[in-house]
Formats: structure tokens, C-alpha cells, sequence
């Protein structure tokens, strides 16, 4: 059966196909080599606090359109301004209705770390990132094969970019951490079915050795959740629709970031 991330990583495919034709692998290296430097973005997620990752994000294929977003760099700014430890900008043009022109806006506009979210599925779109100033890239561990896993992990780290590396089950996690992630994303959000079970960060966060850094992802609707997380002992959450949607962002994520700076994991 084909789910909705397949149906996601075939149109990325094509999309993909159509910009190498347009720019080679060659040029994206020189680009790499002109870039500034990627920030340690890993050091600071792993920071004493529960960090925010703040997400651009105008629509989703679970939720339709949720913003406009005409300036992606100014809510960027605004995000950075509140408190927030690195933006993600969703890059994947047919249902998130992102671009690599949001990412130059926002890499333009901040001086903190900028995560290029999308479905990462060839080491193309890993030198793309990279060539367009991201320092964190993602790679789903439901999209990949265990090989594709290890070889772009370590081609991000090569570039010097964390890599997110995203789970949302026990096999997942286990293939995360067999292929040396140093950073796990845990998403609330099965991307085969969409469906978000808020309980999935606790189910697995067992499973995920210490000194790897956490980060809570997909469904955190205000500084409530963040707590709930920071006290379960995530490293960081990672917030879109909450953001975009919100009638205050700036307040919204100060929100967040106040929760997190104020609450000590359990196990502690
Ligand atoms: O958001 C979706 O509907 C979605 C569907 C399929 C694949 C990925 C999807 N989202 C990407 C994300 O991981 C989220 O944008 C991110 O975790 C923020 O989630 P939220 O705060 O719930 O907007």
C-alpha cells in the first residue's frame, strides 16, 4: 500500500530530478566550498534548557494551508528575537508549499542554526543544504535503507551539519542509534498515517542512550507540552502549526522557551 510518505518522496523525486538537470553536483560543491561555515547547531541543542526549534511552515498534508507566509525571513527574525535556538524551514514545494528561496531568505536573515526540512532521500540534496547555508539537515529513518541512513549521516557530519534523524517507533529508534545518530528527532506524527499520538516521545526516549540529544517533535500547541516534554527530558521541541497559526508568535515562543527554562526532567 502506498502511504503518504511515498507518495511525499515520489514527488520529491521528480522535483529532484528537474534541479539536477539544472545544477550539477559540481557546482553545488563549489558553492560548499564558498559557503560561510555551518554552526555547531548539535552543541547548542544539547545546552542546559529544553531549546525551540521554530518552524516556517505555510501547509501540510495533514492540515491543508495553515499560513501565507510572505516573508519568511521576517517571522524568522521574529522567532530568532523571542528566544528561539534554530529555525526550520520546510523546503519541499508540493505540500508544504516551501522552497529553496525561503531557505536563502531565512539563512540571510538569522545568525542562528537553520534546519532545511524536507525528505532527504539522495546525497545531492544534502550538498543543496549545505550550499544554501543549512546546518542541520533531516533524514527520516522511514524513508531511507540502512545504508542510504549511515552513508548521508555521514556525509552531513563530513560537511560539518547535524543531522536531525527522525523516528516514530521502537524499530526506528534502534536504527537510528545503530547508525551512530547523534541527534533523534521523535515524531509525534506517523508520517505513513499522519495520525499524532502525543505519548510516542515517552514510549521511546527510553530507548535512546544517553548523550544522544532528543528533540520532541509535531503536535505542541504552547508552553504546556513544552513542559511536559522538558520534563520528560527532551533536549528540544520542534513547533510549526502552533507558531504560524498562533495570534501572538513572538509571545508564543517565549512561551515555550520559559516552560522549558523552568522544568527539570524527571529523572533528574
Ligand atoms: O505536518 C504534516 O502534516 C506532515 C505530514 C507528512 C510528513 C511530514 C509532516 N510534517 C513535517 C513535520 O515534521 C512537522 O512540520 C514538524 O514536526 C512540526 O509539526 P507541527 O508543530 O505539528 O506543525
Amino acid at each position: 500500500m502506498t502511504t503518504v510518505l511515498d507518495a511525499i518522496v515520489a514527488g520529491v523525486r521528480e522535483d529532484l530530478a528537474v534541479r539536477a538537470e539544472q545544477v550539477s553536483l559540481a557546482d553545488l560543491e563549489r558553492r560548499v566550498a564558498d559557503a560561510a561555515a555551518p554552526i555547531d547547531a548539535e552543541a547548542l541543542l544539547r545546552a542546559d534548557g529544553l531549546s525551540l526549534i521554530a518552524e516556517v511552515k505555510r501547509a501540510s498534508p495533514s492540515k491543508g494551508a495553515l499560513a501565507e507566509i510572505p516573508d519568511p525571513a521576517s517571522l524568522a527574525v521574529a522567532y530568532a528575537d523571542a528566544g528561539a535556538t534554530a529555525i526550520s524551514v520546510l523546503t519541499e514545494g508540493r505540500r508544504f508549499n516551501g522552497s529553496l528561496d525561503d531557505l536563502d531568505a531565512v539563512r540571510e536573515a538569522v545568525t542562528i542554526p537553520v534546519l532545511r526540512k524536507d525528505f532527504m532521500v539522495t546525497d545531492y540534496q544534502l550538498w543543496e543544504a549545505r550550499a544554501h547555508g543549512a546546518d542541520i539537515i533531516l533524514l527520516i529513518v522511514a524513508s531511507l535503507t540502512d545504508d542510504e541512513l549511515v552513508r548521508m549521516h555521514t556525509l552531513a557530519h563530513d560537511l560539518g551539519m547535524t543531522a536531525l534523524v527522525e523516528v516514530h517507533d521502537e524499530g526506528e529508534t534502534q536504527r537510528a542509534v545503530d547508525a551512530g545518530a547523534r541527534v533523534i528527532g521523535v515524531n509525534a506524527r506517523n508520517l505513513k498515517t499522519l495520525e499524532v499520538h502525543a505519548d510516542t516521545f515517552s514510549r521511546l526516549v527510553p530507548l535512546i542512550p544517553p548523550g544522544i540529544v532528543t528533540v520532541a517533535e509535531s503536535g505542541i500547541s504552547g508552553a504546556d507540552d513544552a513542559r511536559m516534554y522538558a520534563a520528560q527530558g527532551a533536549d528540544a521541541v520542534l513547533v510549526g502549526e502552533a507558531l504560524v497559526r498562533g495570534a501572538d508568535t513572538s509571545a508564543m515562543v517565549r512561551s515555550i522557551v520559559a516552560a522549558g527554562a523552568r522544568t527539570e526532567p524527571e529523572h533528574a
